[in-house]
């Protein structure tokens, strides 16, 4: 990867400022937890596993400016460290599982000192962003097998090294196989209205050397009736335990058409994006965000002032349209309530 999308640097955080891609790679230094939600909430970093990243990071930094006698001062503190973090955004679930891994690490060491516990914290942390790389890494080997040589892949939002701690997770599965000698190209749709897909996947494969083709949102059905996609590739934010699978909104009307043209539709994310507490999607808690992102493109008005908008950054695209969820453990297909089930039990 030839940038660095969130690094434990000097005992400060820091991230590339994913507002000012493509124009601008700026990355922006943050010494407290606070400082740290607020660059989650405004999207300074996005996506599902980098967000738990950041929220991981965040919770050791507040743990470093907790001033505290004993260490059940210093847990009801950290506690509170934690709400600020869990209320940054409410879909991606992989925030609230590297918010509770945090919680549990401090919890099991509270018989240490303070500075130690400080210090334990923060190597969880960075652990919890190295785990992800090897994670997207397996990811991309098990998804690699299902592109064929000479696929044109059409992937929404991004799902790259931008939103996980590098690699990605469905622009793993294309690294991968790009890596493996197949020559694929990739269709990456703009994803409207905050426009990951034109900003940052294509931006991070245009970096990489990977052929890929911007196109906007509402052409996906265009080249898939006319037979120039062979396969779809999305991330995750979460996934519910019957397979339904929250993504970035739009990825519902992608998975339909796929469907429509007989053409697969995949979802990669890790084992820390599902919810098996969820019984199905309809559980699933959809971010609804600011209007402004809807009524201007880099400040410049689209649209009437005062026009009336909704912005939901999610939808949940129901498992029957799902061929496939790629994991670090593999690729599960079919049966989804009992194969992911199975994922995750011992
Ligand atoms: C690797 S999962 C990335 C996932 O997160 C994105 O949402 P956002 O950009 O709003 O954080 C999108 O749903 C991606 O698929």
């Amino acid at each position: 990867m030839s940038f660095r999308t969130i690094e434990w640097r000097d005992d400060k955080v820091v991230m590339i400022d994913q507002t000012r891609l493509p124009g601008e790679e700026v990355y922006c230094e943050y010494g407290d937890y606070k400082s740290v939600a607020e660059a989650i909430r405004g999207m300074i970093i996005r996506g599902a596993p980098a967000i738990g990243v950041a929220a991981a990071m965040g919770v050791a930094l507040g743990a470093r400016e907790i001033i505290a006698d004993t260490q059940e001062s210093f847990l009801r503190q950290l506690d509170n460290v934690c709400d600020v973090m869990a209320r940054t955004r409410p879909t991606a679930v992989n925030l609230f599982w590297a918010i509770e891994r945090m919680k549990r690490v401090a919890v099991c060491s509270c018989d240490k000192s303070l500075d130690e516990l400080r210090e334990i914290l923060k190597v969880e942390a960075i652990r919890i962003e190295q785990e992800d790389l090897a994670i997207c890494k397996a990811i991309g080997r098990h998804g690699a097998a299902l592109i064929p040589e000479g696929a044109t892949v059409l992937t929404h939002c991004n799902a790259g090294g931008l939103a996980t701690a590098g690699y990605g997770t469905a622009l793993g599965v294309i690294r991968a196989a790009h890596e493996a000698g197949k020559n694929i190209q990739v269709f990456a749709d703009e994803t409207r209205p905050w426009l990951q897909g034109a900003r940052l996947t294509a931006w991070e494969l245009m970096k990489d050397g990977i052929p890929v083709t911007l196109i906007s949102d509402n052409m996906a059905g265009f080249f898939m009736n006319r037979g120039e996609i062979t396969c779809c590739v999305v991330g995750a934010d979460r996934i519910a335990a019957n397979g339904d699978t929250a993504n970035k909104i739009g990825t519902y009307s992608v998975a339909v058409l796929a469907r429509e043209n007989n053409i697969p539709f995949y979802v990669a994310a890790p084992i820390s994006t599902l919810d098996l507490s969820l019984e199905n999607g309809e559980q699933i808690p959809i971010e609804e965000r600011h209007s402004r992102e809807v009524t201007h493109l880099q400040g410049l008005p689209v649209a009437p002032e005062g026009i009336a908008v909704r912005n939901p950054a999610f939808d949940v695209t129901p498992a029957r349209y799902i061929a496939g969820i790629i994991t670090e453990k593999g690729v599960v297909t079919g049966d989804y309530s009992k194969k992911l089930k199975d994922l995750v039990t011992p």
